[in-house]
Order: C-alpha cells, then structure tokens, then sequence
C-alpha cells in the first residue's frame, strides 16, 4: 500500500479551498508507489493526483516541481502542477509538503510491445529537448561515488565472485569520463513504472524525484535496461531498437555517444545493482521497503559485458 499519511474528505475541503479547481467529489488512496502518499481527487473541475511527500522536504522540490512544470508547458507527456491561489505548486496537509496534479490518461505495463517502446524513446528524446533551456540544477545523487559508498557497505555480504565483479565493474567506471556527451535534465529513473500507457502512447511520465544534470546518453540506457530486457536480463533486440529508432529520430546520436554506448549501458545497471543490493542488505531504519532483486542487474550487467554486437543508430 501507498498510503502512509491518511486524508479524509475533512481535511480535504479547506485545502481545496486554496485552490481553483472546484468541488471535492471523491477521494481515492492509490496503491501503487512505494515512497509517497497518493490520492487521486476527483473535483467538479475534473481528475487530479494528490501527492504527501513522505522523505522530500519543501525546500528540496522546487527543482522536480518546476521541472514538471516546463515539460507540461512544451507539451511534454508529463503530469502539469496545480498552483493554488498564493501561486505555489508545493502546500502543506496533515504535516506534510504536497503536489496537486493533472491526472495522466493510461496505465503502468509490464510486457510492453516494440511499438510503445518506439513511443517511449520518442517521448524521451523529446523532453530532452524540451528540458535543454530549464534553468534548475541538480548534480546527480546516485552518481559513481553514490555506487562506490553503497558497494563498500555490502561487498562483506555478497558471494566472492559476486563481489569481485563488482569491484571490477566499478574501476571500469572509474575510469570512464561521459562529460564529453550530450549532456541535460535525466529522468534516471524511467522504469515500466514510472510511465503510464494509454495504448499504444505515453499518456505520462511520472515520478520525476531522481531528475538532475547528467548525459543524456545515461537516461536512454537507463530507459532501454528495464523497457528492453527479457526476465533473464539480456536485451530484447526488437525493443531495443525499436526505442533506439524512436529516440534517434527525434535528436540524432553523436559519434561520441555511439562510442560510449557500451560501457553506459554498464554504468546504468550498476546503478540499479547498488542500490539494489543496498535496498537487499541494509534497509533504510523504519522504511516501508519492498527490496527488489538485485541479481537481476547483476545479470543485466553480465549480459553487456558478454555482447560483442551494441547497435545504438
Ligand atoms: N499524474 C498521474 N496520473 C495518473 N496516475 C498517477 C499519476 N501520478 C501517479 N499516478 C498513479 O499513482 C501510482 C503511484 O505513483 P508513483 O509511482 O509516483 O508513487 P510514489 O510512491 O510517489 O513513487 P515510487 O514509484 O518511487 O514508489 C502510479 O503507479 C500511478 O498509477
Ligand atoms: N526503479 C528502481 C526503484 C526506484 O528507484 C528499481 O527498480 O530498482
């Protein structure tokens, strides 16, 4: 369940009072998400999205809020943020900071087809350019040295060889430098989950929470590792191309990306290894915490090192 702090139509209504958007009509937890408190809330205006942020505090939101705010504007697929009457997308109720917004047409998929992956990409690569002029910054959390500081908290716990590979896969990285590529605002985090289908477009990306600076190149691979792998880890090649195709289309790929293609898709399931295995070993103190496999990108990552064939356009 998704639903940590309650809200009742009671407290509700007076803080709909701050807004523009009509009357409460009903009100409805979300199950999904792991992380915040959602409801979707329905007004005589229409269908919006309620979010408690349950970890965020205030002040550390106006980077994602505004964000969202810029790729609505430029027609983007994402959810658009309601300001209430003071103008302020971010409030406050039952103690804890909130985002009221649009509600996004179409659902999460699990098994999605070459066509929406094509659809996908497309949508990707355009809010990359959307996103190229919005003036918020924010260095990336979960960078190399966030991967470094969560491995030297697990390699104890982990198999020899396991550990070992680890240990290798992050030299390797080390050692990379994607400062030359194509760089903008990411999503980091694009997973199946994080986008709702409606058919066969992207009705929206939500969850924008781990959006900073980075190469762009680094989003795609993020993007086509979970979109584009089979349930053993390898690459599913007509997704992969297919949202390769997509994205390419819209902002062509420099010759310095298709060089670095291989060790990025490396360096996007490392990502998700780590903070996997950190989720898996040492689960934050008092959080709700659904660990998901590891192992998983353990193979993903596996697989990139073991392919001799990367086609990127
Ligand atoms: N704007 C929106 N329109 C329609 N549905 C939405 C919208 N935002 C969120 N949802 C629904 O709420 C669910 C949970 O949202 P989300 O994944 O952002 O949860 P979270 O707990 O905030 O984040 P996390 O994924 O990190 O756990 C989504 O799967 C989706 O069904
Ligand atoms: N998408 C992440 C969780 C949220 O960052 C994962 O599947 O590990």
């Amino acid at each position: 369940m998704s639903v940590f702090t309650t809200v009742t139509a009671e407290d509700l209504q007076p803080f709909l009072k701050r807004y523009a958007i009509g009357q409460l009509v009903d009100l409805q937890g979300i199950a999904a998400g792991v992380t915040n408190t959602n409801y979707f809330v329905t007004t005589s205006h229409g269908r919006y999205v309620l979010t408690l942020f349950e970890t965020l505090k205030a002040e550390e939101l106006p980077f994602y809020v505004n964000l969202m705010a810029h790729l609505a504007q430029h027609g983007i697929a994402v959810a658009s943020p309601i300001a209430n009457l003071d103008d302020d997308y971010i409030d406050t109720l039952n103690g804890r900071p909130t985002l009221l917004v649009t509600c996004m047409p179409g659902r999460v998929i699990d098994t999605p087809t070459p066509v929406q992956c094509a659809q996908v990409g497309e949508m990707l690569a355009q809010m990359h350019r959307a996103a190229a002029h919005y003036h918020g910054r924010m260095a990336n959390p979960r960078g190399l040295a966030w991967w470094q500081a969560a491995a030297t908290a697990v390699y104890e716990r982990m198999a020899p060889a396991d550990a070992a590979l680890l240990r290798r896969e992050l030299a390797a990285q080390a050692a990379a430098d994607f400062t030359a590529l194509p760089q903008g605002v990411v999503h980091a985090d694009l997973f199946r989950d994080n986008v709702l289908m409606d058919g066969e477009q992207v009705g929206g990306f939500i969850d924008f929470y781990y959006a900073c600076n980075d190469a762009l190149l680094y989003d795609v691979a993020i993007t086509l590792n979970d979109w584009c792998v089979t349930v053993d880890g390898d690459i599913d090649t007509a997704r992969a191309r297919a949202l390769l195709v997509g994205y390419g289309a819209v902002r062509p790929f420099t010759a310095a990306e298709i060089a670095a293609w291989p060790l990025m898709l490396r360096a996007a399931a490392l990502r998700f290894w780590t903070s996997r295995l950190l989720d898996f070993h040492q689960p934050a103190a008092g959080e709700m915490t659904f660990a998901k496999d590891p192992g998983h990108f353990q193979r993903v990552l596996s697989h990139h090192l073991a392919r001799r064939d990367f086609w990127l356009a």
